[in-house]
C-alpha cells in the first residue's frame, strides 16, 4: 500500500530500521504459559519521538496474537479511568459491560489514534498486506490503514471474582482486536475452537494492550475465570481487586448473523 510505504520510509529516514523477529518454534505442554518471544534487542522496540521505548511481545503459539505489557503510562492509565469515570462507565451499580457504536468518544478516538501510531513505530505491520511473513507481523496493514481503525467499543468492568466466558468475538466484527487492561491484574486463558492443542495463559497486566487478529481472533477462544483458584500466575493467586478493560473493534459494513 503507498501510504503504508510513505510512512514507511519517513519512519525509517527519521529513526532507522528496527526488526522484529520471533524466537523459533513452541514446544507443547499441558496448559502452558504463553511463550513469549525474549526481551531482547531483536523484537519489536520503536524509539519514538514520546520517549517511550514500547516492546511487543509475540505470543508464539497463536499466531495474531501479540502483547505490548506497557502500552499505556500510569498517567494515561489514570487519565483513562477518569474518562470512564466522567462518563459514568464506573458508577456503582451500572452495569459491568457497556457498548458504544459508531462515533467513539475523544478518549476512545485518542487510544484508537496511539494504538495505530505505535503499531507504526513498531515498523511490525505487513506492508503488502499477504501474510506471507505471518509470524513476524504485529498487524496487517489492511487492516491498520482501514478508517475507522474502530468504530466499536467494549468497556467490561469486573468485580473480583468475576470474568468472562470462553468465546471467539462475534462475527459481526472485522478482524483486528486491541484490548486494554486497566486496574488489576489477570490471566486470560486461550484455547483452540477445534480442540487440537493445549490451551495457553496469558498475563495482562495493566496497562498493557493486547493484539488479536487472524487465527488469534478466529480460531482460538479466549476467557477470563476469576473464581477463587483460577487465577494463578508463576505459582501465586493473583490478589484480585477491580478490573477494568476497553476493547476496540471494528463492525462489519454488512449485519451478518
Ligand atoms: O476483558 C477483557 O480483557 C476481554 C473482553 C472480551 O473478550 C470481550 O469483551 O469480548
Ligand atoms: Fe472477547
Amino acid at each position: 500500500m503507498a501510504a503504508a510505504e510513505e510512512v514507511k520510509a519517513m519512519l525509517k529516514e527519521a529513526f532507522g530500521d528496527s526488526s522484529s523477529e520471533s524466537d523459533g518454534e513452541p514446544s507443547r505442554g499441558m496448559r502452558r504459559r504463553a511463550r513469549i518471544s525474549d526481551s531482547s534487542d531483536e523484537i519489536a522496540r520503536p524509539l519514538s519521538i514520546f520517549g517511550d521505548s514500547h516492546t511487543w511481545e509475540q505470543i508464539n503459539e497463536i499466531n495474531g496474537l501479540w502483547i505490548c505489557r506497557e502500552f499505556l503510562s500510569a498517567d494515561q492509565q489514570s487519565s483513562l479511568l477518569s474518562s470512564l469515570e466522567r462518563d459514568g462507565y464506573l458508577a456503582e451499580g451500572s452495569l459491568n459491560q457497556a457498548m458504544r457504536f459508531g462515533e467513539l468518544p475523544p478518549w476512545a478516538l485518542e487510544l484508537s489514534r496511539i494504538v495505530r501510531e505505535n503499531i507504526l513505530f513498531s515498523a511490525g505491520f505487513s506492508e503488502s498486506g499477504d501474510l506471507e511473513n505471518e509470524e513476524e507481523c504485529l498487524f496487517p496493514s489492511e487492516l491498520l490503514w482501514r478508517e475507522p481503525l474502530f468504530n466499536q467499543l467494549i468497556v467490561n468492568i469486573y468485580q473480583p471474582g468475576e470474568g468472562i466466558g470462553a468465546h471467539v468475538d462475534l462475527m459481526r466484527f472485522e478482524d483486528g482486536i486491541a484490548i486494554a487492561s486497566l486496574e488489576s491484574a489477570c490471566v486470560m486463558r486461550f484455547s483452540p475452537v477445534e480442540a487440537s492443542s493445549d490451551s495457553v495463559e496469558l498475563l495482562l497486566s495493566p496497562g498493557s494492550l493486547v493484539l488479536m487478529w487472524g487465527e488469534a481472533r478466529y480460531l482460538w477462544k479466549h476467557e477470563i475465570n476469576r473464581k477463587p483458584g483460577f487465577q494463578i500466575w508463576q505459582g501465586q493467586e493473583i490478589h484480585q481487586e477491580r478490573r477494568t478493560s476497553i476493547t476496540l473493534r471494528r463492525l462489519c459494513p454488512t449485519p451478518q448473523h
